[in-house]
């Protein structure tokens, strides 16, 4: 089986490409990503991303995360998606995406090669029922109580932006980075399983560096701490806006590089780019 390993921003993916022939049966597909996804097993990803054929649009985005469940949308996969569609399979631009958030149009800067990709992202919604949280409001600003020796209570932000997220700014938490990095695993892991979160959650800390840059570090529902998280990036642009932090064009710096946010009337757009690092034979039965 052919596959071909792409990255993002430190975000990195297995992609496999079921335009013309589906590679790995429906009901297998699930096992299958826990697998390939194991980095000392198999090949190593943050998650996996299957090209489709598309009912409604050009093309259809599936992504899954390293442990196996499918998300909705993905910031950094759909750059990596978009990359191998139009060098490979489509010379379409703009592409038109079916994704389980909805349509995404997928614009692309370069002559031949897709060097730069900018993304239409949908419009965010805070409401309980989008993220969804089981909470009878808007979940913004509100403390969410913990259980883990570290820290007992955060507030904090829930966005859909397709898929959910958790916006904790370290500023209005009085925490900092060091104390978020060295218990990430124990915070974040409590947090994406929180009982008010009943399709889990990714979580991003967040840092207002000024009116345009924020810094961010994430944890990701299925996967845990990545280097960059895509859609974890709009979502914190659009909280740190909302919450009057920031202005409608951010730089978020992640640990695997950085983010162009752009908050419009018409939804959120994210330009950034994608590599493909190589393409690989699988030799193994999975
Ligand atoms: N890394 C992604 C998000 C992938 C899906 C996420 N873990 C979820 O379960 O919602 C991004 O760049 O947006």
């Amino acid at each position: 089986m052919e596959f071909t390993k792409m990255q993002a921003l430190g975000n990195d993916y297995i992609v496999i490409d079921e335009f013309n022939e589906e590679k790995i049966e429906e009901s297998k597909k699930k096992n299958f990503v826990k697998k390939i996804c194991l980095r000392k097993f198999y090949v190593g990803a943050d998650g996996v991303i299957f090209i489709q054929k598309s009912d409604k649009y050009d093309v259809k985005f599936r992504i899954f995360n390293a442990d196996g469940s499918e998300a909705e949308m993905c910031g950094n996969g759909i750059r990596c998606f978009a990359k191998y569609v139009y060098e490979r399979i489509l010379k379409k631009n703009p592409l038109y995406v079916e994704t389980k958030a909805g349509l995404r149009i997928c614009e692309i800067f370069g002559d031949n090669k897709a060097d730069k990709i900018k993304v239409y992202m949908g419009k965010p919604s805070f409401k309980p029922e989008d993220i969804p949280i089981s909470y009878n409001m808007e979940f913004i600003n509100k403390t969410l109580k913990l259980k883990n020796p570290y820290i007992k209570e955060i507030k904090a932000t829930a966005i859909s932006v397709g898929n959910p997220h958790l916006i904790v700014f370290l500023e209005d938490n009085n925490l900092d980075e060091e104390f978020i990095r060295k218990h990430l695993n124990i915070i974040g892991e409590e947090i994406e399983h929180h009982n008010l979160f009943p399709e889990r959650i990714n979580v991003h800390f967040v840092k207002t560096i000024n009116n345009n840059e924020i810094k961010i570090i994430t944890w990701e529902r299925g996967v845990g701490y990545t280097m960059a998280c895509g859609t974890g990036a709009t979502a914190s642009a659009v909280v740190a806006n909302k919450l009057g932090k920031t202005g409608k064009k951010v730089v978020a710096h992640l640990d695997g590089g950085k983010l162009e946010i752009e908050i419009k009337d018409d939804g959120v757009y994210i330009i950034g780019d994608a590599e493909m690092i190589f393409d690989g034979k699988l030799l193994v039965d999975i």
